[in-house]
């Protein structure tokens, strides 16, 4: 687990959503970037919310990443909360399959923005909040631009195979996967 001091809050609405949310602190620690993860919840523990919202750029973070699935009111309020980047994730739902979640965490008013990622997409959210830290710090701009690197070889690649083995082999091969 990575040692340094967290500068990415990881909160979610309750221990439900850490299936979905344990993406964003793999991103984490896959760039060795410092991270804590809190369960936090606008409804059930709104006085926690507020404390955790307000003191964290005191506390040394720089972006908080907030998933939430239903009427996700999180990452909305912690967002009014802080001056510090929030970075909203949608939690899949059972009846109405995280699109309750997306239209919750996505239509802010103007002022108070939330960069909303993909229904279930923490990983992006990880990854967002690791170019924002970026930005500013040459070392992890280069791993991002390596980590694109990475993935431009795997669809290469993957071409590649497609190409020597054919249709039909390939699609019986990533079945197999
Ligand atoms: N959307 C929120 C908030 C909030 O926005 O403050 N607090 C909890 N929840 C969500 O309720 C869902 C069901 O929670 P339980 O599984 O604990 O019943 C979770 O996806 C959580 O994010």
């Amino acid at each position: 687990m990575t040692s340094s001091s967290p500068v990415i809050g990881i909160i979610m609405g309750s221990d439900s959503d850490l299936p979905t949310m344990e993406k964003a602190i793999a991103v984490c620690e896959s760039f060795e970037i410092g991270w804590e993860v809190a369960i936090v919840s606008a409804h059930r523990t709104p006085e926690k919310m507020v404390n955790y919202a307000k003191t964290a750029h005191e506390r040394g973070l720089k972006v908080i990443i907030a998933g939430a699935g239903g009427a996700a009111h999180l990452p909305g309020m912690v967002a009014s909360l802080t001056p510090l980047p929030v970075i909203g994730v949608p939690v899949s739902t059972r009846h109405l399959q995280g699109l309750d979640s997306l239209y919750s965490i996505v239509q802010m008013p103007r002022g108070i923005p939330v960069a909303t990622v993909a229904i279930g997409n923490a990983q992006n959210a990880g990854l967002l909040a690791v170019q924002i830290l970026a930005s500013h710090d040459a070392t992890l701009l280069k791993k991002i631009q390596d980590y694109r690197q990475e993935l431009k070889q795997m669809v290469l690649n993957k071409q590649e195979n497609l190409g020597k083995l054919g249709y039909e082999a390939y699609l019986q091969h990533i079945k197999d996967e």
